[in-house]
């Protein structure tokens, strides 16, 4: 199993509410609630970690309210290298309706300045030099107040020169940074990545089109991702589109993150490409069907795989995926 560095920069405490059908303006009262430590690094560090991988944890946390995130690394087993900074992380409402429809309520996230900046590069540095250095990093997330476009710039530049392989998944102006530094691998949904594409994303030729424009831009892994129409992936071996099989969404809030997670397991371990993506959208699509992250062990997740459509998109030879 591999060493990943998952980093969130702007984490949140998921507040889950189940609802028959929200009613804006009114008293609702949900028939559940759960509160989360969660963010899209965090995410994507509990599915690995579950897989067996060893992972650290690492971004800003608010050193008022880190208990429920200590708690939960301690629980899954993730090292945990986050740099605390004075106040609260936020705290994100997702409001999930009987009908499937999910309203996601994200705050800003905690003010960081240059010196909270130099202090996770610091860390990370340590993390990357360590005698046991991680295998894969991941970025995920949007970007806290006070962390501009430059220093996330400076910050993936810091990553990519470490040579360790690395992912981002974050959206509006800083997906077009991260576009920019050309990290090994890279997974918008067709919303997030229409406005660097230039157009609506709506068909699955549009979305292949994007996918090789970022692949041939220099990102080895480009992957577009667009619900239950499924994912596309461009690499150097070739072109795939996975449909995932038919369930029923109530909570579609970690399926991105669950699916980046799958992707990167099956990458690390040098599983080929239709293997690779199969779990990752099997895994995804588990995650849609309840609160939370994707779980491998569903009863009936061997199904969920077979259930899977792996389409290749091009001629050339599948060889197995390298990282
Ligand atoms: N309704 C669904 N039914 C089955 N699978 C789904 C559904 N929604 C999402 N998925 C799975 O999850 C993957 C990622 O979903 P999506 O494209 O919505 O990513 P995202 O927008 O990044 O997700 P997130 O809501 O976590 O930000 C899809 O490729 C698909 O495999
Ligand atoms: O506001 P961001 O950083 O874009 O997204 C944060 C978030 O919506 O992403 C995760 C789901 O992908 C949630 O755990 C979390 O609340």
């Amino acid at each position: 199993m591999a060493r990943v560095l998952c980093i969130t920069l702007n984490p949140a405490l998921d507040l889950a509410f189940n609802l028959d059908a929200l009613v804006l303006g009114s008293v609702n009262r949900p028939t559940s609630a759960q509160l989360e430590a969660a963010g899209k690094g965090v995410n994507v560090a509990r599915v690995l970690a579950e897989l067996g991988h060893s992972v650290t944890v690492s971004g800003f946390l608010g050193s008022e309210n880190d208990a429920p995130f200590a708690l939960a690394f301690k629980q899954l087993g993730l090292a945990d290298a986050f740099v605390r900074v004075p106040g609260s992380t936020r705290i994100n409402a997702k409001l999930a309706e009987q009908g499937g429809r999910v309203t996601d309520i994200n705050g800003p996230g905690m003010p960081i300045n240059a010196t909270h900046l130099q202090t996770l590069i610091d860390t990370l540095d340590a993390e990357l030099s360590s005698a046991m250095p991680p295998q894969a990093v991941v970025v995920a997330g949007s970007l806290p107040p006070g962390l501009s476009l430059d220093g996330f710039c400076q910050l993936l530049e810091h990553l990519n020169a470490s040579g360790v392989p690395l992912w981002v998944d974050t959206s509006g102006p800083a997906l077009n940074a991260a576009i920019d530094a050309h990290p090994a691998g890279i997974k918008p949904n067709e919303n997030e990545l229409a406005d660097w594409a230039g157009d609506t994303l709506d068909t699955t030729p549009a979305r292949l089109a994007a996918a090789k424009r970022l692949h041939q831009s220099g990102i080895a892994h480009a992957l577009v991702s667009a619900g239950a129409e499924g994912v596309l992936w461009v690499n150097a071996q070739g072109a795939w589109h996975a449909t995932p099989p038919k369930v029923t969404a109530t909570n579609t809030v970690c399926a991105g993150d669950t699916f980046v997670a799958g992707m990167l397991h099956g990458l690390l371990n040098q599983h080929d490409p239709e293997r690779t993506l199969r779990f990752a959208t099997a895994l995804s699509a588990e995650a849609v069907r309840h609160v939370g992250v994707g779980n491998a062990n569903a009863a009936d997740f061997d199904s969920l795989q077979q259930h899977t459509r792996i389409r290749r998109l091009d001629d050339s030879i599948t060889e197995g995926a390298t990282l």
